[in-house]
């Protein structure tokens, strides 16, 4: 089984453990949020599943002794960027790191890279697999036509500040400048995405759409698995499709 510590347990972190309840592979062994609000119970409870399962820690338990007598192999994190400065600890302790954490600084991505060459981590601005998909497939319609005007819609939650990590993720990957991103913000949106790639006759509309926080959840257990078995190195999530795209490929049978 592979031991995972989970930090962040805001309005996605509480989803988004859901799926690892389920997991045969993963045994999720704690939570860590800011406050103390949640200190002794159990994530489980708020699934309302019928055993104690991860219990609920507060950051003023953090620290290398609680590391030691909470060991884990993993530690994904849905807190905000300033968890960075747990990294180093987690990095010397061998501790592979998933980071859903949306937006970094330029300080913190370069220090991610450094992290780097002590574990392995991998960092996803969006875990869904559907938008990783969104992305390879963008690459492709690119790439076919690199004539299309390229423009990017983000839609989110009303209190939601920034503009979305996924669109700028989205508009680096095709070298698109970011004035091209247009947000949306409304109610309760989780998330929706679409890339418009626009031409003289015609259009062409990739979209994705988050319809529960769950989804975040079954990415982020999928990374797990994968970063599990690297030792280090910084990997984004199109690393881990290609890997299993190779995989499977080199499984099929050629008649
Ligand atoms: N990659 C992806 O696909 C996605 C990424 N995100 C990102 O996940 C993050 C969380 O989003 P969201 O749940 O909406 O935000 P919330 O504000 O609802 O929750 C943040 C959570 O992180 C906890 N937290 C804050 N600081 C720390 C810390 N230093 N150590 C441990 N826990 C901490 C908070 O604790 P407390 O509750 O005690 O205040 C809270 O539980 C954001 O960066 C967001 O952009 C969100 C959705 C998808
Ligand atoms: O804050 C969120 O909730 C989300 N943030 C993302 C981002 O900024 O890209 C990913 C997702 O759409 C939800």
């Amino acid at each position: 089984m592979i031991r995972v510590g989970f930090m962040g347990f805001g309005q996605t972190g509480r989803e988004a453990v859901f799926p690892f309840f389920g997991s045969k592979r993963v045994d999720l062994c704690w939570v860590m949020k800011h406050s103390d609000e949640l200190r002794g119970l159990y994530a489980s409870s708020f699934h309302h599943l019928d055993y104690d399962k991860a219990p609920i820690f507060s950051e003023c338990d953090w620290s290398e002794e609680f590391l030691i007598q909470n060991p884990v192999d993993v530690v994904v994190d849905f807190s905000n960027s300033s968890n960075v400065c747990k990294y180093d600890l987690l990095a010397r302790h061998g501790i592979r790191i998933v980071s859903a954490v949306s937006k970094y600084s330029d300080e913190e991505v370069a220090l991610l890279q450094q992290l780097s060459t002590q574990t392995a981590i991998i960092w996803s601005p969006n875990i869904t697999l559907g938008i990783n998909i969104l992305l390879m497939a963008s690459r492709f319609i690119q790439a076919a036509t690199p004539e299309a005007d390229i423009q990017i819609l983000e839609s989110h939650f009303k209190d939601k500040k920034e503009i979305s990590g996924t669109a700028q993720r989205i508009a680096d990957t095709l070298g698109v400048d970011h004035d091209n991103i247009h947000s949306i913000r409304a109610g309760g949106i989780l998330g929706e995405h679409e890339i418009i790639f626009g031409y003289p006759y015609q259009t062409i509309r990739l979209s994705h759409d988050t319809i529960s926080r769950r989804a975040f959840g079954r990415g982020a257990l999928s990374c797990c698995r994968w970063i599990y078995k690297k030792k280090t190195g910084l990997f984004n999530m199109s690393d881990m499709l290609v890997e299993d795209m190779r995989d499977w490929l080199n499984g099929l049978e050629i008649a």
